[in-house]
């Protein structure tokens, strides 16, 4: 498969420092993107406006969104800002939900990862829930501190995939092992947004766009971190790469 010239759109983060405000995007999702889909990642920084997006997108052939320590606005989905739905990116969020809506109205594929994911689910209608982990029987699902990325990113937990369903056609339908470094998780489900995986305690794990004109897919795991050795985690990059190829070559 050709994957030369493929060009996927990548949301930056805002960060502050260095004296400076920087538009950036953590290496490994870009490291995914170059040495798994065989794709050029483009880092969109978030202060274009929705035109700049429409030029943006009629010449990528996807749209990654990453994870980041970062949480969507609770405004944005109909609950009160506290503390503990803290740190915000509001800039990410408005781009987000920019490149969410214009990329599924053109069919062009999309993978979210994370804080990606829970941004698909608030840009179609959803809710979060905060602090996960105080929930009656609800797991643990927050990274666990340790000085190695490779501990932090460890496969944690199991995940049941829905059979029969987008995801199953991707990785099989048996469960598969997942990493997990999250506070927040789905709340009430988008009513466009289909289960495709949940943990044990029931949180949704991964959902697919219903009706969706090409891949759309969101997962609350890490896939790209272990893209280059995980079967599952490199099978949703090659999966995404393929729909994106076939998206550019109908172009
Ligand atoms: N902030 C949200 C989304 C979690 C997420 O995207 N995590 C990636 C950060 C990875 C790291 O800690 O290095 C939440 O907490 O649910």
């Amino acid at each position: 498969m050709d994957s030369r010239g493929l060009l996927i759109a990548v949301p930056g983060d805002v960060r502050e420092f260095e004296n400076y405000r920087w538009h950036a995007s953590p290496s490994t999702y870009l490291d995914a993107l170059v040495e798994v889909a065989g794709a050029v990642p483009v880092i969109v920084p978030a202060l274009v406006s929705e035109t700049g997006l429409g030029t943006v997108l009629d010449r990528v052939d996807g749209v990654l969104l990453t994870g980041s320590v970062s949480n969507v606005h609770p405004e944005r989905y109909g609950a009160a800002p506290s503390p503990a739905h803290e740190p915000y990116d509001p800039a990410r969020d408005r781009l987000t939900e920019a490149l969410i809506r214009m990329a599924l109205a053109r069919g062009l594929p999309l993978l979210a990862i994370c804080r990606g994911h829970q941004e698909l689910n608030v840009a179609l209608g959803g809710s979060l829930a905060t602090e996960i982990q105080e929930g009656e029987g609800r797991m643990d699902h927050r990274v666990r501190p340790h000085p190695e990325q490779g501990e932090r990113f460890a496969l944690r937990h199991p995940v049941a995939v829905t059979e029969g369903g987008a995801l199953a056609q991707i990785v099989g339908a048996a469960p598969i092992q997942v990493n997990s470094l999250h506070r927040q998780a789905i709340d009430r489900l988008a009513e466009g947004l289909a289960v495709e995986a949940l943990a044990e305690d029931g949180t949704v794990e991964a959902v697919s766009v219903k009706g969706a004109e090409g891949f759309a897919l969101g997962v609350q795991w890490h896939p790209e971190y272990w893209a280059a050795s995980d079967a599952p985690s490199r099978a949703i990059f090659e999966a995404f790469a393929s729909a994106c190829r076939t998206y550019r070559d109908a172009r």
